[in-house]
């Protein structure tokens, strides 16, 4: 299909998972009524955004209330569900893991968040995920009526290695659920968006959840950007559905009238230096 409908979920996250799950739903049933059918939710959506909740909140997956929901909205609402992500537990390890359903109901692809946030902004923002998760290793795709589309994680946007590899295993769409926070936020969510979009001509989508009151305070701005680096609709601070109708006819012009894959020297690169 080259032109769909696309809702992004900017969902109020508190601290009661069964709410938070409940308002998923709604909000999931309420993207079906506006006819989209890609949808996707927040990163870290059953829970608050932080390393002291991640073991409380962590289920295996598929058995769990967490993807017993998003398998009955992906089925009830008949539509491609990218489940923002969870904290997930596995043998005794804990990821940040994004999961994604079809209309049937059934779980197509699982991506752990491969680069952790572990950052220190004195006086401003410390973060380090890996205190109490592990990281993924593999690059993760799924097809969506013949779309293929690549999966990140939130600080995976600022690796624009990774989404040169998705676009060279051929990706028109890159979804990255993300909780950028009040200090990177304002001024790397939409850049980074932009920047992935441009240098890979793809769409990118970036799910936030709305900006909360305590604890880590997420940036909100959910956002859709084309592949010529613009940015298509983007949400405020609140609780919100953005919605977008996407082209995939964009990515193939884009690509034509400015043919830089065929263009780059990896003759050079690749020779220069390894890293
Ligand atoms: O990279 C950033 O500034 C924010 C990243 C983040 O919040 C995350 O990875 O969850």
């Amino acid at each position: 299909m080259k032109i769909f409908r696309s809702a992004l979920l900017q969902l109020q996250v508190c601290e009661d998972r069964l709410k938070n799950l409940e308002r998923a739903a709604n909000l999931i049933q309420q993207a079906k009524n506006l006819g989209a059918n890609l949808v996707a939710l927040p990163e870290c959506f059953n829970s608050p955004y932080g390393t002291k909740f991640f073991e409380e909140y962590a289920e295996s997956i598929p058995n769990g209330p967490t993807c017993d929901m998003l398998s009955k909205a992906a089925k009830e609402n008949n539509i491609f569900l990218v489940g923002g992500t969870f904290p997930e537990k596995d043998n005794n390890k804990f990821y940040n893991t994004c999961t994604v359903w079809n209309p049937d109901g059934q779980l197509i692809a699982k991506y752990r968040k491969m680069h952790l946030f572990d950052i220190d902004i004195p006086g401003k923002i410390t973060f380090k995920e890996s205190e109490t998760l592990h990281p993924g290793n593999e690059l993760v795709t799924f097809d969506f009526q013949g779309i293929k589309v690549g999966l990140g994680i939130c600080y995976d946007l600022r690796f624009e290695e990774l989404a040169k590899l998705y676009r060279i295993m051929g990706c028109k769409l890159l979804i990255y659920p993300g909780a950028f926070n009040m200090t990177t936020g304002p001024i790397h969510w939409e850049l980074l968006q932009r920047s992935r979009a441009l240098d890979n001509q793809l769409y990118v989508f970036g799910i936030s959840p709305a900006r909360n009151e305590s604890g880590y305070i997420a940036w909100g701005h959910s956002q859709v950007t084309d592949p010529w680096g613009k940015v298509l609709a983007q949400a405020d601070a609140k609780e919100e559905i953005v919605q977008a109708d996407i082209d995939l006819n964009e990515c193939d012009d884009v690509r034509q009238q400015i043919p830089i894959f065929g263009q780059r020297r990896t003759d050079i690169y690749d020779t220069v230096r390894k890293y």
